[in-house]
Order: C-alpha cells, then sequence, then structure tokens
C-alpha cells in the first residue's frame, strides 16, 4: 500500500505513529517533519468525515424511531441518575438529529431534580456556561441556533458544583471517546473533571453513533459513562 493510501485509512493517534515511523524507516521521504505535518492535516480531515457521516446518519433517523430512542434511553438515564444520587444536572436542547432530551427533561422536573442548560460565553469564546433551566426560562437562539437561556447571572452554575454533564456528541467509541461538533466546548468544560471527581460526564447518543475506534487528540476527555437507547457502557 502506498503511503498516501494509507494516510486515507489512518483512524487512531497510534495508527499515525506507527506510520510515521514507517515513513522514516522506509526512507521514502527525506524530510520526516514536513511529513508529520501532512499526517496531522489528514487524521482531522479524518475527524471532519467521520463527523459528517455520522451526523447524517442520525438526522436520517425517521420521527419515529427519534422518539422511541429517546424513550427508551430516558428511561436508563434516569436510572442512572438515580444511581448517582444526581441533583444537579447539566443537559442539552436537542439539535441536528441528536438522541432527544425532552422525556428526560420532564422526567427531571418531575423528581424535583435541578436542570441546567449550556449557553455560550459571552465574552471568553470556547466556553460554555450553564444556567438553570425551568420551563419559564427566557430563552434565545445562539449562532449555532441552538436555544440557550438568556444570560442571568443569579441562574448561573459554577462547573463544579454540577453533580452530572449529560454530554452531547458526534461519535463515540468502546474506549470511551468521544468527538463531537468540533468546537471544543466540552472537551475544555470537563478538562478537569478528575481533579474534584466531579461533575460526572454521562455522554447521550443514538446507537448509530458509535465507532470502532475513534481518531483522538490529547484534549479529548475520555467519558466514563455512555447511554445509548439499548446499553449503558461505562469504561
Ligand atoms: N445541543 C447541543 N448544544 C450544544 C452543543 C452540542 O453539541 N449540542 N455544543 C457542543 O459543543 C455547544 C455548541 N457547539 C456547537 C458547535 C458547532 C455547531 C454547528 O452546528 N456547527 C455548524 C457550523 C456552523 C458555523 O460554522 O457557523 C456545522 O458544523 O454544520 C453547533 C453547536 C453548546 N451547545
Ligand atoms: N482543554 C482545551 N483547552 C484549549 N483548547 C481546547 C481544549 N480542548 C479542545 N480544545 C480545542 O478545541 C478545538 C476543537 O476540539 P475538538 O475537535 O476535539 O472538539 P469536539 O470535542 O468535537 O467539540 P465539543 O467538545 O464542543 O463537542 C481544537 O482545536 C482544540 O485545540
Amino acid at each position: 500500500m502506498s503511503t498516501s493510501s494509507k494516510l486515507s485509512h489512518l483512524n487512531t493517534q497510534s495508527d499515525t505513529a506507527h506510520l510515521a515511523v514507517e515513513v522514516a524507516t522506509v526512507g521514502e521521504m527525506t524530510d520526516v517533519a514536513s511529513h508529520a505535518a501532512d499526517i496531522a492535516i489528514h487524521t482531522q480531515e479524518n475527524r471532519n468525515q467521520l463527523r459528517k457521516s455520522i451526523r447524517t446518519a442520525r438526522k436520517s433517523l425517521s420521527e419515529t424511531e427519534q422518539i422511541q430512542a429517546s424513550l427508551s434511553a430516558s428511561q436508563r438515564m434516569l436510572d442512572a441518575l438515580l444511581a448517582q444520587n444526581a441533583q444537579h444536572v447539566a443537559l442539552y436542547l436537542t439539535h441536528d438529529g441528536e438522541l432527544a432530551t425532552p422525556a428526560l427533561i420532564a422526567a427531571l422536573w418531575q423528581l424535583g431534580i435541578h436542570t441546567y442548560l449550556p449557553r455560550l460565553h459571552p465574552f471568553n469564546a470556547g466556553q460554555l456556561l450553564f444556567l438553570h433551566y425551568s420551563a419559564d426560562t427566557p430563552m434565545q437562539a445562539n449562532q449555532f441556533g441552538i436555544l440557550e437561556p438568556k444570560l442571568d447571572v443569579r441562574a448561573i452554575i459554577p462547573v463544579t458544583e454540577l453533580d452530572v454533564v449529560i454530554t452531547p456528541l458526534v461519535a463515540f467509541d468502546l474506549m470511551g471517546n468521544r468527538m463531537g461538533m468540533g468546537g471544543g466546548y466540552y472537551d475544555r468544560t470537563l478538562a478537569n473533571w478528575q481533579l474534584k471527581g466531579k461533575p460526572l460526564p454521562m455522554g447521550y447518543a443514538h446507537d448509530c453513533q458509535q465507532v470502532v475506534s475513534l481518531p483522538c487528540e490529547h484534549w479529548d476527555v475520555p467519558l466514563p459513562f455512555i447511554i445509548t437507547p439499548s446499553r449503558v457502557l461505562t469504561f
């Protein structure tokens, strides 16, 4: 297989490392550093292609499939949240074919569990703020068309006071690796969760969003739990 055809098959960091070694050993190329840059670019292309195909797959689910999926998953998620004794739970409002959250939100409200939504930080690009969310929270659409609570400092909760962050994702693998929409928002939010053991990140996704192995980067935060309509995965 030629080097260029191998590049199109790159899927993991270890693939990248193997290929870099091979390029150096075979001596096909003189400037290994410049080819390492090529490899990084191709890996980013792979991430983007994977994002695109999985986003298409989840958006292709019928309305009935979406509803059934959200009902099955919300029951599993409720059980997991009760087992964690979670009282302050961040989640998301459905966008782009994501596993729908309205049934879960209704159940949490009924149980008196506090719910929070992310909003894009008004000054710090790439950061999220989490605000309390109830039936009468004033909402507005953000730059991606996702509804988020209007800025109200009284409603902000520090991330470390959340018990669980139900994390949207585009793709996950069987090691708990996660790939999102590409903004790095949740990676930044969750970067230090293990220091305090809080908030516990729980991925929430359709089964069709699972892949064998994700090309992951050093900033990607692996998930200890992923809940789908058919399974609870723990890592
Ligand atoms: N429901 C939900 N809310 C969320 C997220 C999410 O993944 N799902 N986020 C998770 O981080 C944050 C928002 N991040 C997002 C990043 C990109 C796009 C998006 O649709 N991007 C377009 C390009 C838009 C543009 O260039 O202006 C696209 O990729 O098609 C959406 C949300 C916070 N809120
Ligand atoms: N902890 C972090 N600190 C600074 N930059 C970060 C951090 N995490 C991710 N990034 C940056 O964010 C960008 C997007 O990362 P990535 O493609 O992994 O996002 P994602 O996981 O798909 O998105 P999201 O977390 O919003 O769902 C990358 O360029 C990366 O450098």
